[in-house]
């Protein structure tokens, strides 16, 4: 394998509950989004919340009315499994609008929920008959009906659409708390449902029925905004505060930390509920599989404590919940969970570990690389010549192979990569059942053995009821694990013998204080073997002197720039968390660079390149390094070719004389085992009944709708799909790569047709060559002259 990475790049690029008297009301919208239906739809929602800030109250509104009130939905959210979103719903002249509107502005990046929305703005209608109920819209005497019947509908997401699931047993409530999604509050629609939730809720505080709610908030925690988390707090201080001054009993808390969370503010968010948390027992706290990993293990330990007092004093629900969340809490299931003890027999656990793969022999290599550039995830051609790829990635992969094999060679003959996922998995399989789990764990590789369709075969064959898919790449890339959330959502979608297989994704880890302490601890043994070693003594050289040098593997800029790809973001987080450790410790060294290595092909990748960086720093007086592989959590190629003896002897030629590498995790224990805690935590987004024994209460229930007997999970079947649509965002397909010479230069159709045809042809050679050999510039070069 040559030099890759630091060629020149070419010209080329990829485009690429409201307590009435808080006077609390959700903001105004800035944005609309609901604007097609005319002012009416975004109008009324915006009405409905300042007429609940006017002189009457909305519950004064709503006084006297004989209508009964629809339903108010808990939405799940389609990537985090949580509760997020409350929806008092309307029937009424406006609802075909508001549908319609709905329908309309659906856009999956911003709006996750519009199904469930729909949904539930349906089975509302549903249970309402043709009777209007709580009117939110409409004329104000429509306004001032009193709800008599409130229905708590959970909207769950399948792989087969949208199910509704009645709530039930929320019967200890004084104070409904729930934080939404940030994504929804940021468009317009989450003020229209604050505005309906609002309005609801305070109708629902001038009533006897359903007096079990009495507060009924939108807050949010962790979420980006720092003003508009402190403005949560508050109101959050308030409710709970009033339900101490009433001696209430009891406080609902939804949590679903928003996947936008960063740890520190989850972290703060935590303390503060920690220091709240005598106020107000806890009926469900969920965080979300992302969420979870945000926080650290002293705060597991606050949550730990939430989940115990809600145990002891909420409802059997409670128990059930924070049993699920927390297995080893020691809390016991409800009497109305009787049934659980049997499910749980019958279900069969497994874990999914995604990685790449690599050629076990010199022999696989062309094939290994057909494959990976036959992925439209690493390399993709326009549309135009899309039905090239095959041909192209053939064509790459017999050019690439001899510089790979060579790589390979040099590392005995093929990528230990199997070998280490195989004991990893193993070590993973044991670090689970050590916690009282038991699963079983499967390699899926994405370009080699074990492919990702054997294991998914091996997963049917064990009658696998649950699985937490866990790529084993620490920060989300598209290029990684994207790829396989690809083919694995084809393969849930071809083969029907997994319908009824639930899963739970887990994006990425990297904040996750195991994997930041165990990675903290290879740095620090590395950084003070300087001064254990006496070699490194006598060339001056010490731990002060060493510099933490990230390398992590590159992807192209666009993908981050024009696919929004988070994986710079998260490679940042990654050393941010890694230095505050390491300083933390008190370890002193000579400051850190973060670079990416590993670019292949004629596009500009994250830069800083690692090879130019090593040189700079040279250049800077840095004596020693501390070479950090960050992106990965085996050895393989690019640590043990490319690091150890390409960018070594980088650093060597230019001065550098102290140089250690950091060895990848492996099966190391602190970090497998918190891999184990990762996998254990998102399990009960992948279980039935997780907050939710309603569920089972319902199938039993010759009341409860067909629609919601079919449902076959309480699991968002569609979160390998929701993290794709979350990822794809508007745009459905990674940006093209564009020629930016200019190519125009026929001066009839065919001619333009013949030119367009040559600078395809020749950007493709271009791309070949460039990915074969990292130098295509002089091609590029004579292109140029030649126009
Ligand atoms: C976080 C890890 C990785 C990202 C991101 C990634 C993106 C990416 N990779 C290529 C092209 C190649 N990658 C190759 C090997 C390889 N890549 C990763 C990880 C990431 N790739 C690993 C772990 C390995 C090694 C596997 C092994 O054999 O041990 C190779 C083959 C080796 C070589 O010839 O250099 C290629 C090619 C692209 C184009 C890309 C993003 C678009
Ligand atoms: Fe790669």
């Amino acid at each position: 394998m040559g030099r890759r990475g630091e060629a020149n790049h070419t010209d080329l690029c990829y485009p690429t509950g409201e307590v009435a008297t808080l006077n609390w009301l959700p903001p105004r919208p800035k944005k609309r989004r609901l604007t097609n239906t005319g002012s009416s739809t975004s109008d009324v929602a915006t009405s409905s919340c300042e007429e609940g800030a006017g002189d009457a109250t909305p519950a004064a509104v709503l006084q006297g009315s004989g209508q009964p009130c629809g339903a108010v939905a808990l939405g799940t959210s389609l990537d985090t499994n949580a509760c997020t979103v409350a929806l008092a719903t309307s029937a009424g002249p406006h609802r075909q609008r508001e549908m319609a509107a709905i329908e309309e502005n659906a856009d999956p990046t911003t709006l996750l929920n519009a199904d469930g929305l729909l949904a539930s703005l349906r089975f509302a209608d549903e249970l309402a008959g043709a009777q209007p109920t709580l009117a939110r819209e409409g004329t104000r005497a429509e306004r001032t009906r009193e709800p008599e019947e409130l229905t708590l509908v959970r909207v769950v997401r399948g792989r087969g659409g949208v199910h509704l699931e009645r709530v039930e047993g929320l019967k200890g409530l004084t104070h409904f708390i729930v934080f939404l999604r940030e994504s929804i509050v940021q468009e317009g629609l989450g003020n229209k449902l604050a505005g309906q939730a609002a309005t609801i809720s305070s109708a629902l505080l001038g009533k006897d029925l359903p007096k079990q709610v009495k507060a009924f908030r939108f807050v949010e925690l962790g979420t980006a905004s720092r003003s508009r988390c402190l403005k949560d707090r508050k109101v959050l201080t308030e409710a709970l505060g009033l339900a101490k001054e009433k001696g209430e009993p009891c406080a609902l808390l939804v949590a679903a930390l928003s996947r936008l969370s960063r740890r520190s503010q989850a972290d703060e968010d935590l303390d503060y509920l920690a220091e709240r948390a005598g106020q107000a027992s806890i009926l469900a706290c969920i965080p979300t599989p992302h969420a979870a990993t945000l926080i650290g293990e002293e705060k597991k330990e606050e949550l730990k404590k939430y989940m115990s007092k809600a145990a002891s004093t909420s409802d059997g629900q409670a128990v059930y919940a924070a049993s699920h969340y927390m297995p080893k809490s020691g809390a016991t299931p409800p009497d109305n969970a009787t049934d659980d003890a049997e499910t749980s027999s019958s279900r069969r656990v497994g874990v999914l570990l995604l990685n790449l793969g690599g050629p076990e022999t010199l022999d696989d290599v062309q094939e290994f690389l057909y494959n990976l550039f036959a992925d439209p995830d690493i390399l993709r051609l326009p549309d135009a010549v899309g039905w090239a790829q095959p041909l192209l990635a053939s064509v790459v992969s017999y050019a690439r192979a001899p510089t790979s094999q060579e790589g390979y060679k040099a590392i005995g003959g093929g990528s230990p990569i199997r070998r280490t996922t195989e004991e990893q998995a193993r070590a993973l399989q044991g670090a689970m059942r050590a916690q009282d789990v038991d699963a079983k764990c499967y390699v899926a590789m994405r370009y080699w053995n074990p492919f990702t369709e054997e294991a998914i075969e091996r997963v049917k064959r064990d009658r696998i009821t649950d699985l937490v898919i866990l790529p084993l790449y620490p920060q989300f890339s598209v290029s990684t694990s994207g790829s396989s959330l690809r083919l694995l959502e084809k393969i849930f979608k071809e083969d029907p013998a997994l319908k009824d297989l639930r899963h739970t994704v887990i994006p990425s880890w990297y904040q996750r204080r195991g994997y930041v302490c165990a990675m903290a601890n290879l740095i620090e043994r590395e950084i003070l073997a300087f001064d254990a070693c006496k070699q490194s003594a006598k060339k001056g050289l010490s731990s002060r002197k060493a510099h933490v040098f990230f390398s992590a593997h590159g992807v192209p800029k666009s993908y981050v720039t024009e696919a929004g790809d988070p994986y710079k973001e998260e490679m940042e987080e990654t050393v941010d968390l890694i230095v505050e450790e390491l300083r933390g410790r008190g370890i002193e060294y000579n400051g850190h660079t973060l670079a990416y290595q590993s670019r292949v092909g004629p596009v500009e990748w994250l830069e800083p390149y690692t090879g130019d960086s090593i040189r700079y720093l040279a250049n800077q007086g840095v004596e020693a390094l501390v070479v950090v592989p960050i992106s990965f959590v085996s050895e393989h190629i690019e640590t043990l070719e490319e690091i150890d003896m390409e960018y070594r002897e980088v650093a060597e030629d230019c001065g550098i004389q102290g140089w250690r590498r950091v060895p990848a995790l492996g099966c190391d224990e602190v970090f497998i085992s918190d891999l184990a805690s990762a996998a254990i935590e998102a399990l009960p987004y992948a279980l039935p009944n997780m907050g939710n024994v309603a569920y089972e209460a319902d199938l039993r229930d010759p009341q409860t709708p067909a629609l919601l007997k079919q449902s076959g999970s309480l699991v968002p079947m569609g979160s390998v799909d929701a993290l794709l649509e979350t990822y794809d965002g508007d745009r459905k397909v990674l940006p093209l790569p564009e020629v930016s010479l200019e190519w125009e230069w026929g001066w009839t159709r065919s001619a333009e047709l013949v030119n367009g045809r040559l600078a395809m042809m020749a950007l493709l050679t271009i791309i070949i060559f460039e990915i074969a050999t990292g130098k295509a510039a002089f091609l590029l070069e004579a292109v140029e002259d030649a126009v």
